[in-house]
Parts: C-alpha cells; sequence; structure tokens
C-alpha cells in the first residue's frame, strides 16, 4: 500500500502542480467551514452577553465573509478538481497502454494469473483519477476532527482523545474495504464472463447471431447467473464485515454522548467562558457528521489505493516479464536472411493447458522460401506462427535467425522486421490512409508506399469505390466512416501487412479466409513473388490445398507435432497425411 500512496501522492503534482494545491486547499477549506463557524458562533455569544452591538455587526460581517469565501472556493474549486481526477486518469490510462501494449509476449492476455489482474485495473481505473484528491479529503476530514476535538478539550481536556475512539470504526471500515477487494479478485472470471456476455449480448459485431439464434434470454439469464455467483461472495463478505463495523461505529457514539455530557456539566460549573462552550458544543454537534465523513472518505481513499495498487502490480509483472524475456545485451536483428530460419526442438504448453500445443518441431525454413502450413484445426499452426514472432516463450527449444537465438534480439527490434496478416483481422477505425499506414510506421505518410501494398493485397478495386480515397475514413464504431465487408477489412488488413519493404518474415495466417479462392491465388502468388525477390520467409497458414500446393515447402502439423514436410509432389508420393487431406479437398474441384 505504501507504494501506492506514494503514487497518488506525486502523480497530481507532477502532473499539475497549481491545480493540485488548489484541490489540497479547498479541501482544507471546504472541511474547515464547520469549524470556523462554531468558533465565530462562540464569539457572537462573547460578545451578545457583554451587549457590544459593533462587536455583533463586526461579527456579523465576519460570518458572511468567511461563507462567501469558503462557498465560493468551494464552487471554484469543484470544476480544478474535476479536472485534475481527469487528467490524472489520462496519464494512468496513458502508461497503461505503455506497459500493457509494448509486454514482449501475450501472457498479460492469455495467462489468467495476469489477465485478471488487468481486467481488475480495466474495471477499476476509474477510481484512479479521483484517488488525489479523495487522500487530499481524507486528510481534511481528519484534521477536521482534530480540530474539533481540540476546541472541545480546551473545555473539558480529556476530550482531546475523542478521535481516538473513531480509531476502531476506521480500521474496521479499513479491514471490511480490504476484504471486499479480496472477494472482487476471486470474483473476477466470473465478472469477466459476465462482461463478455453483456458485451456479446448489446454490440454490433454478435447482434447478428444473437437475433438469429434469438439469444437475448439466453445470453441475459447466463449474465445474471455469471454476476450472481460472484456478487454472491462479494455480499457474504460485506454481510460479515457490517457487525464490526457497527460495533465500532456503537463504541464512538457512546464516547460522542460522554463528551456532550461532561461538556454541560463543565459548562453549568463556570470551568470555561461562555463563548468556548457555545463554540465546543456546536462543533461536537458536527462531530458525527465529521467521523461519517471521515469513514466514507477511508473507504472511498482505500477503493481509489486499492485500483492504484492493482495498477503498480500490472506494472511490476509486465516489468519482471520484460526482464525475464529481454537480454541484458542484446545482438542486432540482421538486415537480410542470409541462410533463413531454423527450429530446433520446440515445444510450447499454454499455461491453462495440461498438454503442450506445440511437441518437439524441428525444420528449417530457407530464406526466401514460401512456406505452406497445413493441418486440421487445432493442429498447432497458429501458435507455432505466434512463436516465430516472439509472441510467446518457448517451454523447449529455440528458434536460430541466421545462427542467431530469436531470444536473443530485443523483442521490438525483431518486430520492426517482420509483418503479419492474420485471419479476423483487428478493424482498426481510422483513415484508409492512416490503417494501411501502421504496418509501417515511418512510412505511413508515404502514399506512393500505401498505394502499393494496396495493390500487393488486391485492394485496387476497394480504392476505387471509397469516396475520398485514402482519406477515406473507416468503420462506423468509433466515428461515422465508411463500413466495410468482411473482406474489404481482410483486404485492408493484408495491404498493412504488405507496408513493410523486405522483411525477414512474413506471417500469413489465413488472411484469406474472407476472400474468394481467385482473390487467395492472386494473393498468395504476389506475396511469394516479393519474398522470392526480397529473401524473407513467407509463411502461409491455409486451409486450402490449392493454394498450399505451389508454396515452395509445404510443412504439416498434427496434434502439435510435424508429421511431413516436402514439395506438393514428394507428399502426393508419399501418400500421407497431405495427400489424404488433398485428395479429400480435390473431390469438390473436379
Ligand atoms: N490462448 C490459448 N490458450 C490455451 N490453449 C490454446 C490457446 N490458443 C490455442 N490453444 C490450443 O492450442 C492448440 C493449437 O491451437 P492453434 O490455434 O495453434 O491451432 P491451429 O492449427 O491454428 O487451428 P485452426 O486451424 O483451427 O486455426 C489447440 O488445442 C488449442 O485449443
Amino acid at each position: 500500500m505504501i507504494s501506492a500512496l506514494h503514487f497518488v501522492l506525486t502523480i497530481g503534482p507532477r502532473i499539475d502542480r497549481a491545480r493540485s494545491l488548489l484541490v489540497v486547499a479547498v479541501a482544507i477549506l471546504e472541511q474547515a467551514t464547520g469549524i470556523g463557524l462554531a468558533v465565530l458562533l462562540g464569539l457572537f455569544s462573547e460578545v451578545a452577553s457583554r451587549h457590544s452591538t459593533s462587536g455583533v455587526v463586526t461579527l456579523a460581517l465576519c460570518v458572511a465573509i468567511f461563507v462567501m469565501l469558503t462557498q465560493g472556493t468551494f464552487i471554484a474549486g469543484y470544476f480544478t478538481r474535476l479536472r485534475l481526477q481527469e487528467e490524472i486518469q489520462n496519464e494512468v490510462e496513458r502508461q497503461f497502454i505503455d506497459v500493457v501494449g509494448t509486454t514482449p509476449t501475450l501472457e498479460i492476455h492469455e495467462r489468467s494469473s495476469r489477465s485478471d489482474k488487468a481486467a481488475v485495473v480495466r474495471g477499476a481505473r476509474v477510481d484512479i483519477g479521483p484517488a488525489f484528491d479523495r487522500l487530499m479529503w481524507l486528510a481534511g476530514a481528519a484534521l477536521a476532527l482534530i480540530a474539533s476535538a481540540v476546541l472541545m478539550a480546551s473545555v473539558v481536556p480529556i476530550l482531546a482523545v475523542l478521535p481516538l475512539f473513531a480509531v476502531p470504526a476506521v480500521l474496521a471500515t479499513q479491514a471490511a474495504d480490504k476484504k471486499r477487494g479480496q472477494a472482487v479478485q476471486r470474483a473476477t472470471p466470473r465478472t469477466r464472463l459476465a462482461g463478455h456476455l453483456f458485451t456479446l449480448a448489446t454490440t454490433a459485431a454478435p447482434g447478428r447471431e444473437t437475433r438469429l439464434f434469438g439469444l437475448a434470454s439466453e445470453l441475459r439469464r447466463r449474465h445474471r447467473d455469471a454476476w450472481n455467483s460472484g456478487g454472491q461472495d462479494i455480499a457474504r463478505t460485506d454481510r460479515r464485515a457490517r457487525v464490526p463495523v457497527a460495533l465500532a461505529w456503537l463504541f464512538f457514539v457512546l464516547a460522542y454522548a460522554t463528551a456532550i455530557v461532561l461538556m454541560v456539566r463543565a459548562g453549568l460549573a463556570g470551568d470555561a467562558s461562555l463563548g468556548l462552550v457555545v463554540a465546543a458544543v456546536a462543533v461536537s454537534s458536527q462531530i458525527t457528521g465529521q467521523v461519517q465523513n471521515l469513514l466514507s472518505m477511508t473507504f472511498w481513499t482505500l477503493e481509489s489505493l486499492r485500483a492504484t495498487r492493482a495498477f503498480l502490480d500490472v506494472v511490476e509483472d509486465c516489468d519482471v516479464e520484460r526482464a525475464a524475456v529481454v537480454q541484458a545485451t542484446t545482438v542486432t536483428v540482421p538486415a537480410r536472411l542470409d541462410g533463413g530460419i531454423k527450429v530446433e526442438g520446440l515445444s510450447f504448453q499454454y499455461w491453462n493447458r495440461d498438454q503442450p500445443s506445440l511437441n518437439d518441431i524441428n525444420l528449417e525454413l530457407p530464406a526466401g522460401a514460401v512456406v505452406a502450413l497445413v493441418g486440421e484445426n487445432g493442429a498447432g499452426k497458429s501458435t507455432f506462427v505466434k512463436m516465430l514472432s516472439g509472441l510467446y516463450r518457448p517451454s523447449a527449444g529455440r528458434i536460430l535467425v541466421d545462427g542467431t537465438d530469436l531470444a536473443q534480439f530485443a523483442p521490438e527490434d525483431w518486430r520492426t522486421r517482420i509483418t503479419a496478416a492474420f485471419q479476423d483481422p483487428v478493424h482498426i477505425e481510422m483513415s484508409l490512409k492512416d490503417t494501411i499506414g501502421l504496418g509501417w510506421l515511418e512510412h505511413r505518410d508515404d502514399p506512393e508506399r500505401i498505394h502499393e501494398a494496396l495493390r500487393t493485397a488486391g485492394g485496387d478495386k476497394l480504392l476505387a469505390s471509397l469516396p475520398e480515397g485514402l482519406e477515406t475514413r473507416l468503420g462506423r464504431k468509433s466515428w461515422d466512416g465508411k463500413g466495410l465487408s468482411g473482406g474489404q477489412w481482410q483486404t485492408v488488413a493484408n495491404a498493412r501487412a504488405a507496408m513493410r519493404q523486405a522483411p525477414l518474415l512474413r506471417i500469413l495466417d489465413e488472411p484469406t479466409a474472407s476472400l474468394d479462392a481467385r482473390a487467395e491465388e492472386r494473393l498468395f502468388q504476389r506475396y511469394a513473388d516479393l519474398s522470392r525477390l526480397e529473401g524473407g520467409v513467407t509463411i502461409l497458414v491455409t486451409h486450402r490445398f490449392t493454394t498450399a500446393r505451389a508454396a515452395d515447402l509445404i510443412v504439416v502439423l498434427d496434434g502439435g507435432r510435424v508429421v511431413e514436410v516436402g514439395t506438393h509432389d514428394t507428399l502426393s508420393e508419399a501418400d500421407g497425411l497431405y495427400a489424404e487431406l488433398f485428395r479429400l479437398q480435390a473431390r469438390y474441384f473436379v
């Protein structure tokens, strides 16, 4: 918690010193209003008892100015507080993008022990923005309580200890909040599922199937079940926490009632001046409100600190991953591939699986070759290409790039030398120019390069159909842009993958799934020509054997193992799995 506290205390001033100072001032002034008025009331009674008209008028003026000042500051400070909260929120979100978006591997998204933490941050990040403000208001509430105690202690000294009676209530709230946090963490897999169901039921992409199959009520039922199973644990934790909080509160109320009796007795006995007694009694009337305020600010501040802690945890985990994956001294990625990529004894097992998805893969992928990766669903094709991209760490074995272990390159250096297009590509809603240009950031403003990439991907027809050419805004989720068909989005993604010139590795993981056979054939041919011309390795994952047959090398995966390697002719002759699958498909074309 110390690191979270340090983060919260420093982030406000770091982002905006002037606004942070104003927030501190407003938090203290707002809390001091009640005490200031109580003191003025005491002085008022003192002056009134001396029948001083001028004194009464002066004090009335002071009260008016004081109220104007405190309320004015509060109103003026309101927007400053909101603005600072937004600035902190934005900064934290950007830091989150920086760490999560740049982790060397996909573990943060796919390994549940880590993805759950990231999910907590995504859900609770709205509590980090107000963290600085809440902490200052908590400090203000504590100061107000102490000031009240000092005032009461000047009438009955023992009352200086009254705030201590609020400590059990604060501790009980803190303990309740901690237990709640643990329950929320335990419930994350179920709340994640509920979030997924909510997205399924309410967003555009799944809308077609959810309507066709009439799934709304089924999704609603599952959403309720997911929430209930997670929520019951949280509700049980909250119920259990209520008893100690209520007992601690009762303890304080009893102490408070005793304090009032003591002050009234001191006043009647003439142990303190009338003004002091009036001020102390006035302030004592606020003390329950102050303690309640202190408790609720404690709760909200702890919520903020918990969200901050989760955020810092994710940052820390990402740092640990980076330190484990990125070598202290990295090797420069070669400018071009001479020999090729060699895979030695490569195995990989997903974290939540008890069987490896890739098992002892040994392969040689020569520079300039077009390699088709085929195999039935679940054979391990996508896992293999993700390993080549460095998105997973091998459980065993290694990948050698011209003799150098891939693990010795800085992951981001390796990725600037490879390119990829996937089935179900992400729909990046920007202008056509930008969404393609992202494939090679250094050349994103080069229209010639973008036109060339579009031509490679067979996107000339798409370009001609767009009213504003490369400047056409795409997508309808972020703005009222041009809606594209699945195949057109795929073409855009393929063009993005064609941006980078002379990559060492070009991965095409079923990028033609939404294209017709002729378009796939043409696209494959263009990529193959490029690969042979530029000298990298091109890997094409495909289920269409008519496309695979034209590759220089065909690798057949089955159950995470390489079962056959060769050309179409040698594999047909061998009459193994490839030949069988090929015959099966060919039957439909003859
Ligand atoms: N993120 C993941 N977490 C756990 N297991 C996974 C994950 N991704 C894939 N798998 C498992 O690894 C195995 C290989 O999957 P992979 O996606 O690599 O197969 P594939 O050959 O590309 O299949 P397809 O042709 O259907 O795309 C499968 O058993 C799959 O269930």
